[in-house]
């Protein structure tokens, strides 16, 4: 069974020049559907559950589930990650369950709405990086809030994301606080803001630079050209997908998300990590609304939750493509958490700062 951490994951990417695509799971569905892509591409995985994917699908379920994917595709990697984490007792328990990544998003306080302070950022974030790397156990932070550049706005819709408007310097990720968040904290991966926001509803045009700073991106990768950066919101929001979905009873008001050419471009800058729930959930929805209308008398969760899947698969597929993950499965051998551990315990996994100027791009 190949489960590997966040860290050991990243850094093969960061060598190779390729981003990861981390996808969220809440159900069997989804989690056959990542693993038969990254098969068809021979790309690594990992796989996030949120604090909300956790208590749908249940801890136990969700854990025995993961061991059966890993173990239906011994040769692929799996990193399993806590998405979101609100604090140190949701990645406490995450590890319980065999999670080899937790996220401390310590953007927001402990209730997931209120925008936190600097200081509490870095002390809840510390602390979870000390307790998760005694486990071997990789940390992404979170600096920044994500939310629109246009309105200001969060993302209620996922339950996780501030409530009202904040301005633009809360909303972008600030490079020179960055930096000192990483040498404070030691994380192995900083998600940063700078434009994009969770959900179908990220843009109400095609994005330019004024709403999804790009160069907030570069900015960060110059000052920290080895710290693994992970982009949130990283949805496309394919208008075929609005498109399927409309013709099948939906009523999504037009919308644009993040062009993958933008990923690329970040991908090229230290972005290691792209989160994608929502094209997923485009996907599977716009291909069972179809079904169901197609077949009106059907009544078979199979009928409609195969051509869901289906579809997800070659959404997940399509991704691992276009950031370069092919081939990648079979060149890493997993290091288990005890030997993350040590690692972490020798110093080896100690951020740098600055020293290959040459990647700096
Ligand atoms: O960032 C995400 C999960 O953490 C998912 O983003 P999307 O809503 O754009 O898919
Ligand atoms: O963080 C956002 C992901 O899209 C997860 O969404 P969720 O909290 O509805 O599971
Ligand atoms: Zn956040
Ligand atoms: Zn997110």
């Amino acid at each position: 069974m190949a489960r590997i951490t966040l860290r050991q994951l990243l850094d093969h990417a960061a060598e190779n020049d390729y981003g990861l695509p981390a996808y969220n799971i809440n159900n069997m569905e989804q989690g056959l559907a990542i693993m038969e892509a990254a098969e068809a591409v021979n790309a690594p995985v990992i796989i996030q559950a949120s604090r909300g994917a956790r208590s749908y699908a249940n801890d136990i379920v969700l854990a025995k589930l993961i061991d059966a994917l890993a173990e239906l595709y011994p040769h692929i990697p799996v990193c399993m990650h806590q998405d979101h984490g609100n604090g140190p007792a949701t990645c406490a328990t995450a590890i319980q369950y065999g999670f080899t990544s937790v996220m401390m998003d310590g953007s927001l306080e402990e209730d997931a709405k209120t925008p936190a302070s600097y200081e509490y950022n870095v002390d809840v974030t510390r602390r979870v990086v000390q307790m998760a790397h005694s486990c071997g156990v990789s940390v992404e932070g979170e600096l920044g809030v994500l939310g629109s550049l246009e309105t200001g706005m969060g993302e209620a819709e996922d339950g996780h994301g501030f409530e009202g408007k904040l301005d633009h310097s809360a909303l972008l990720t600030d490079p020179d606080q960055a930096v000192d968040f990483v040498r404070e904290t030691k994380v192995d991966a900083l998600a940063i803001a700078m434009g994009t926001s969770h959900g179908a509803y990220k843009f109400s045009r095609q994005p330019d630079g004024e709403v999804l700073a790009m160069n907030v991106i570069e900015e960060i990768h110059r000052r920290l050209p080895d710290t693994h950066l992970v982009m949130h919101g990283s949805s496309s929001v394919p208008q075929d997908l609005q498109d399927i979905i409309n013709a099948y009873g939906g009523q999504m008001p037009q919308t644009w998300g993040v062009p993958v050419e933008e990923i690329q471009r970040g991908i090229k800058h230290g972005v290691r990590k792209i989160n994608i729930d929502t094209d997923n959930r485009m996907a599977m929805t716009g291909a069972i609304r179809k079904i169901l209308s197609e077949k009106p008398g059907e009544f078979d969760p199979r009928a409609y939750l195969k051509p869901a899947k289906e579809a997800m698969r070659k959404l997940c597929q399509e991704r691992y493509l276009q950031f370069g993950c092919e081939g990648q499965a079979s060149k890493i051998r997993p290091l288990s958490t005890a030997q993350m551990a040590q690692r972490y315990a020798k110093g080896e996994l100690n951020p740098h700062f600055g020293t290959s100027a040459s990647k700096a791009a």
